[in-house]
């Protein structure tokens, strides 16, 4: 495998400040490099937490976005709460001067179209990009929807956590298959800088540069992945955060004294059972369980989800998305 030195890379961007500068060392290991992005008008599918910071993501690194929902209603929510992620990053930004955050908040918001005109919204992209809900048949439909309308030339990425990349794009017609692949952004997505970026078994080379650079334009730092499940996160998180639950099972320690061993012994932002709160106790169970009955882990006990996660989420109590979770949200 090759890799660009780094007067390469620069020379190219040089010479061509539209090229595809794979400006990253393709022996693995991520690089956080600027590069021009190669896309300009970029559609977003699903207005919800990522959805959301994927289109202020986008929109602040200068990209003309299209965020379509189903309803005003989740869009409407969108709007809020991508405002209110942009005045925290304006504080930092400008902290001595209100005009100047009103003006980088109206200045990033204005770059994004929020609708629920799905066709239109996909016929003159450069980049479509879906973060809908994680079920399979429904992403499957919403690619038969775009297949039809987008143009030719169309990136098409899914930002899934758990869904395998080809499962997504089986049926979409044979002249897109090697313009398909995977974009997996982490939650919150203005503050993870990592992306993963996933090169399915059809996605060309091509296809794989522009994705990638299209991620280091908009300052986030890239790794290469294959179609795998969980590709890297997911997969070392997902065994992680089961045995901390199993762990409480086994009566071997408490949630609270595990998330305190790992913020305070292993240095994690979060705990386990903070994050699984986080992230959605129902989203939890939802990749563990698909995990263990329907994918290349099928059996697997690393990705079995343990009987109280079940219990959990059996009692809707999904995490801070619902008010409790492992923790109590609603407590004062
Ligand atoms: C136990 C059984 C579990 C079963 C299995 C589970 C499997 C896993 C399931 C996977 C589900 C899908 C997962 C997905 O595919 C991949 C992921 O996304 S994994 C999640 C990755 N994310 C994390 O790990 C989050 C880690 N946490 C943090 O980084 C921080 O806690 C935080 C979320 C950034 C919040 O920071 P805090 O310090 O706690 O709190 P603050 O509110 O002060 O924020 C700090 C800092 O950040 C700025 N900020 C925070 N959020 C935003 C935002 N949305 N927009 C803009 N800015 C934000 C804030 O302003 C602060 O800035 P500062 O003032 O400090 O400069
Ligand atoms: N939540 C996370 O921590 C996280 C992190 C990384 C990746 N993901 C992945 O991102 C995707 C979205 O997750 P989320 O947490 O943002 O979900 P969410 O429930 O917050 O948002 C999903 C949005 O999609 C909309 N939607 C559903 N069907 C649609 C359609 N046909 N057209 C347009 N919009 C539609 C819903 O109305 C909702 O607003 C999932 O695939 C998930 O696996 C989630």
């Amino acid at each position: 495998m090759i890799s660009l030195s780094r007067s390469v890379a620069r020379a190219n961007k040089l010479s061509a400040p539209c090229s595809l500068v794979r400006a990253y060392s393709s022996e693995g290991g991520a690089e956080k490099k600027r590069v021009q992005s190669p896309f300009e008008k970029v559609t977003i599918f699903g207005s919800g937490l990522m959805g959301s910071g994927i289109a202020q993501v986008s929109a602040t690194y200068n990209h003309s976005v299209k965020l379509v929902d189903l309803n005003e209603t989740a869009l409407e929510k969108s709007q809020k709460y991508i405002m209110s992620s942009l005045k925290r990053v304006a504080k930092k930004k400008f902290p001595e001067s209100t005009s100047d955050q009103v003006k980088f908040c109206e200045g990033v918001i204005s770059k994004i179209q929020f609708t629920t005109k799905a066709e239109e919204a996909a016929s003159d992209a450069d980049l479509v990009l879906e973060a809908i809900v994680e079920n399979v048949e429904i992403k499957r439909k919403l690619v038969a929807t775009v297949d039809a309308v987008a143009p030719n030339s169309v990136v098409f990425a899914t930002n899934t956590s758990s869904l395998k990349v080809g499962d997504i794009f089986a049926n979409i017609s044979e002249a897109r298959r090697p313009n398909v692949g995977g974009l997996h952004f982490f939650n919150p997505v203005p503050q993870m800088k990592l992306l993963e970026v996933v090169k399915a078994d059809t996605t060309s080379q091509e296809t794989f540069d522009k994705m990638f650079n299209y991620g280091l334009s908009i300052g986030k730092v890239c790794v290469s992945c294959k179609d795998t499940p969980g590709f890297i996160v997911n997969r070392l998180l997902v065994p992680y955060m089961l045995e901390a639950m199993r762990m409480v099972e086994r009566g071997d320690a408490t949630a609270k004294d595990i998330d305190s061993s790992m913020k305070y012994g292993a240095g994690y932002p979060m705990g386990p059972f903070e994050l699984a709160d986080y992230v959605g106790l129902d989203t939890s169970y939802f990749i563990s369980n698909g995990w263990y009955t329907n994918s290349e882990l099928k059996g697997n006990d690393l990705v079995k989800p343990p009987k109280n996660l079940k219990d959990l989420v059996d009692a809707g109590r999904f995490g801070t998305k619902s008010g409790a979770g492992f923790y109590d949200y609603t407590k004062k």
